[in-house]
């Protein structure tokens, strides 16, 4: 198919015509529409959104359909800013915000103790040296943790609070497919977004959770993803989305207890709060206070669910405050175990634990048989960007290459140790994805499809032929 126009009016305003031709990336075809709406293009800040006439959502990708001057589809070009001053609803998120900065902050009583050890093993003639190297690395720590700083910028970066949009029968109903297109969303919309799939799985009902709690919960959230290019807030929304979709396309979600749907939404919606943006080989490379808190076993992961406990911690965001404790209990539990099990360094563990399981036929009786099971459908989402069409995954390549470059360049200026994968003079999008896919994507969600049905066609061919396409592009 040749170039063809389209015919748009930004902003309902200035009319404007933009060329499309579906050899373009998608990448340059969001650049055509900001260039045209005379903004900087940056995928990760503006959000672009193109309506039809009659208010319907048309998705901005390569089969864009052809219009007319009579019936121009209308730019709206969104930018999530943060706004200075407080609402009403943005004293009980710093004030939670406020809370995981105290309880990090807790390492530093651990000072006084360890200081009245040394004494007291000096006159007994012990050398507390290493005790205090990892206490005072610890109170360093609680310093220097991205969460923190953020908490003393916080009454900047929060936005007003905005009212929930209101979502379509078909935007609901596509939030249920691997298809969905997950950049037309600003942040509170995803934010949204999330609340509504607590809503539609009976949650909010079952476990008595307050609207306002929940919206705190998920500003607070919000607040503590940081901008990386790759690990952001818009990464938590496509894992539990995508987890929300694999329960649906398989049925699954219909053998799953509520607690379960609850630990699969908050362990996604949390598992990677405040990533750095550097994973767990840097953090014990460089001996950062992460690494020295966790004694190198999964800080980034430990350090995950520790900020999201802590914001459940408190009470103006916890949104299961109503659960029984032997159900917080256990949710606390299984939260837990589903964030620690996406470090990848347990991948091919839990690959064969469940392979085991798996060939023995799977047995929903066994409750360590589910738990595997909810943790392995929380690594299937975490690394799912290639179920999504081309044009949605895509972008998500460049980001995740952005990060590991940045991560390289660091590590060789400090003199670390650097991984290939993440080195800019050896790796291409097509080599990334090509080993990714072949060898971690398709083993991981061929062994879930012979526990999970109907997986073929919604999720592994897609896998299959963004394969194809990254193989023919290295030739
Ligand atoms: N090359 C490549 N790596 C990925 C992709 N998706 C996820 N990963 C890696 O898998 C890891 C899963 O855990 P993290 O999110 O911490 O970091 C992720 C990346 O390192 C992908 O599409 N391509
Ligand atoms: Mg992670
Ligand atoms: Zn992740």
């Amino acid at each position: 198919m040749d170039s063809y126009s389209v015919y748009i009016s930004v902003e309902g305003k200035l009319n404007e015509t933009v060329r499309i031709a579906p050899s373009l990336s998608i990448q340059e075809i969001r650049s055509v529409f900001c260039a045209a709406a005379d903004v900087s293009y940056e995928t990760r800040d503006v959000v672009l959104k193109l309506y039809r006439p009659d208010g319907i959502l048309v998705p901005i990708g390569p089969h864009i359909p052809p219009n007319s001057p009579e019936t121009r589809y209308i730019l709206q070009v969104k930018q999530d800013k943060y706004l200075p001053g407080a609402s009403s609803e943005v004293k009980p998120v710093i004030d939670a915000l406020d809370a995981v900065s105290a309880l990090l902050g807790d390492a530093l009583k651990l000072k006084d103790k360890v200081d009245k050890l040394k004494r007291h093993a000096h006159a007994g003639g012990f050398d507390g040296a290493v005790g205090t190297a990892s206490v005072e690395s610890a109170a360093h720590a609680s310093k220097n943790i991205p969460a923190i700083r953020r908490v003393q910028q916080v009454g900047l970066r929060l936005e007003e609070t905005v009212p929930k949009p209101d979502f379509s029968d078909e935007v609901k109903e596509n939030l249920k497919h691997p298809t969905f297109d997950i950049w037309q969303w600003q942040e509170h919309e995803m934010a949204y977004l999330l609340e509504h799939m607590f809503v539609e799985f009976g949650l909010i009902e079952l476990y008595k959770i307050d609207e306002t709690k929940m919206r705190r919960f998920l500003q607070c959230v919000r607040c503590s993803y940081n901008n990386n290019p790759f690990h952001n807030f818009r990464h938590c929304f496509c894992v539990t989305q995508m987890m929300y979709g694999l329960l649906h396309v398989t049925g699954v979600h219909e053998k799953l207890t509520p607690l379960e749907k609850l630990v699969l939404l908050v362990a996604c919606i949390g598992h990677d709060l405040d990533h750095p943006g550097f994973n767990n080989a840097y953090q014990i490379n460089a001996s950062t206070e992460l690494s020295i808190i966790y004694n190198d076993i999964s800080p980034l992961e430990n350090h995950h669910a520790a900020v999201l406990f802590t914001i459940l911690k408190s009470d103006e965001t916890n949104i299961l405050s109503n659960l029984s404790n032997s159900e917080y209990k256990e949710a606390r539990k299984q939260i837990i175990n589903c964030i620690l099990a996406t470090d990848m360094a347990r991948h091919g563990e839990l690959m064969a634990k469940f392979k085991g399981y798996a060939e023995a036929g799977f047995n929903y009786e066994d409750p360590a048989q589910r738990t595997l099971l909810i943790q392995m459908i929380v690594k299937c989402a975490d690394i799912s960007n290639e179920v999504r069409p081309q044009h949605v995954s895509e972008p998500w390549v460049d980001s995740l290459l952005e990060e590991f470059f940045t991560q390289s360049d660091r590590e060789k200026a400090e003199g670390l140790p650097w991984a290939p994968f993440m080195d800019r003079q050896k790796v291409t999008k097509a080599s990334a994805q090509v080993g990714f896919i072949g060898f971690v994507m398709i083993p991981l969600f061929e062994l879930v499809s012979k526990v999970l049905p109907n997986m073929e066609e919604p999720v592994i061919q897609p896998i299959r032929r963004a394969l194809d396409y990254y193989k023919s592009m290295t030739g």
